[in-house]
Parts: C-alpha cells; structure tokens; sequence
C-alpha cells in the first residue's frame, strides 16, 4: 500500500461508476463495537451484514468502498432539512465541497432539492427486516405503508466492509463514514447505500494514529472521486450539490 501522501485521491475515470457498480445495500442503523471512533473522528453508522437481503456481499472482497448514503432522518433531527425550513437554499456556498477559496464557478448553482420521498411513519423506525422474515400478523398495513414516505437526504460516503483487521473482528461489519458533521446520533433511521467503487484492502496498523490517517486519506479519496459531475447524483445531496449520476434509487419510495 502506499505511503498515505502517494495514495491517488481520485479514482476510476471521469465518465461515472463501472460495472459491477452500483451496488445496493439497505437497512437500519445499528450501534458498531462501541470503541468511541467518534472519539476519532470518525464515527460510523453500521448496517447490518445479511447475504439473504443483500446477496452480493457474500463475495464481495473485504475492504474500503465509496459512494453515497442516503438517510430518514426522524424530523427531531438536527440535520432534517424540511421545504418549509428553507431546505433549498445552500447554507455556505454553492458548492460545499469546493475550496473556501475557489474562483466563483460561472454556472450558476442548480437549486437544492430537499428529496422528499417524505416519510411521516417512521418517526418511531420501525424494522426494515426483509419481508420474508415477517409473518402474516406483522406485515405492515399496505394502506398505511402507501401513505408513509420516508424523506431522504443524500450524502457522500465512505465505509469499510470486513473484519477490521486492527481490531481482529470475528464478524464482517459494513461501517458508513458519511461525509457530514451532523448535530446528533441517528440509530435505527434507515439507510441506502450505492456503493460506487472500491478504494483498498482492509489493512492492519502499527498504531490507532496510522489506521485514522488513512481512513482521512480515504474520506478525501471519496470526496474527490465523487465531486465529478458523471458521480455526483442528479437528485442532489443534502449539501447543495448536484449532477448528472442517476441517483433515483436513493430516494424512491420503497
Ligand atoms: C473508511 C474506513 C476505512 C477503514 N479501514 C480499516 C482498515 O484498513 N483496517 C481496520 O482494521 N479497520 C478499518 N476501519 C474500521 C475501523 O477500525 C472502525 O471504524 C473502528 O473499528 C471503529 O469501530 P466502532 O464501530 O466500534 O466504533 C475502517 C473504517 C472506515 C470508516
Ligand atoms: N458522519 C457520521 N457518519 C456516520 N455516523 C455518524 C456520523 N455522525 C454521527 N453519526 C452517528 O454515530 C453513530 C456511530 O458512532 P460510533 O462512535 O462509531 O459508535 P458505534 O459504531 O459503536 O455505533 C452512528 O450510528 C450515527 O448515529
């Protein structure tokens, strides 16, 4: 692997993701290892790692992918952009990801979309289990479930799929870094992923301090890689930007 300063921060071409990309992954958020990576900074939303709802995963290399999450957030949270609260306005700048001290682009900025597949139900959350799992007695109500949208928001990601070879796992986790600060927790909201390449393989570290220094490099790799226009979903993140990358899945009604 190469030294954190020589690692590429973009990859794959600028026309978009390749086959076998993307790939799907959903559920909800459950809690990780509890070893306080938010104490490093890097705290991460894990999903559940199930080869019956998500079949590739069974064979998917073990390692470092990027793309983009897509998260309900419960309209208690901070971070809930609601039309009415002014969601279409950038809060910053018109691209969030560029430089603070970039020349002013000489597009102007498409509006921000605040994708509002809205989901009223699941303020509560319940269990995105597969369906398979459910009994009769417990299948959601259709009429219930045809007026309960959930209201998505789009985010760059990063995230590790494997046995976290520092920590010696004896379970695969799939652990989301999405690339936002957010105001607070966000524990069993669902969550999308299209995973739109593959960064590195998992690694072990002589120290915690060369672990985080390359998952940063990792979080600029994903930032870079996916600020292209061809990467970038034509839906629109929840920071403000917006391209040409279908994107439809993250926010369609289940
Ligand atoms: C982008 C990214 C890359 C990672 N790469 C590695 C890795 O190469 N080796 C490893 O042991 N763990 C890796 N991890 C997993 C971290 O070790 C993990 O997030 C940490 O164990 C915190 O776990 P927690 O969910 O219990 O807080 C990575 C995590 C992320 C988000
Ligand atoms: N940028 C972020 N990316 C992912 N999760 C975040 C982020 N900011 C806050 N969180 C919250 O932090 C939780 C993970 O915290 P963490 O310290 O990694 O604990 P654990 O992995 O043990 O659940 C996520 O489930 C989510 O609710």
């Amino acid at each position: 692997m190469a030294a954190v300063e020589d690692r590429p921060r973009i990859l794959y071409s600028d026309s978009g993701p390749e086959p076998p990309y993307p790939l799907r992954m959903e559920g909800v958020v459950i809690s990780g290892f509890g070893r306080g990576s938010k104490e490093l900074g890097i705290p991460t939303a894990n999903l559940p790692v199930d080869a019956v709802a998500t079949p590739w995963i069974a064979t998917a290399k073990s390692g470092v992918y990027f793309g983009y999450a897509s998260v309900a957030l419960p309209s208690s949270h901070p971070d809930r952009q609601d039309d009415a609260a002014g969601a279409n306005e950038p809060r910053h700048r018109s691209n969030p990801r560029a430089p603070a001290d970039a020349p002013p682009s000489s597009h102007p900025p498409p509006p921000r979309t605040t994708i509002t597949s809205v989901s009223t139900s699941s303020e509560t959350f319940p269990s995105l289990s597969s369906p398979s799992s459910l009994t009769s007695q417990e299948a959601p109500n259709p009429t219930a479930a045809t007026l309960q949208k959930k209201h998505w928001q789009i985010y760059p990601m990063v995230m590790s799929i494997g046995y976290n070879p520092f920590y010696k796992n004896s379970v695969r986790s799939a652990e989301v870094h999405i690339l936002h600060k957010f105001g607070a927790d966000f524990y069993d909201a669902p969550m999308r992923l299209l995973i739109l390449g593959f960064v590195r393989e998992e690694r072990d570290y002589a120290s915690l301090d060369a672990l985080v220094a390359d998952i940063n490099v990792d979080c600029d790799v994903a930032r870079q890689s996916l600020a292209r226009p061809a990467w970038t979903p034509r839906e629109g993140t929840a920071d403000g930007s917006r391209g040409e990358f279908d994107g439809s899945w993250l926010v369609r009604d289940e």
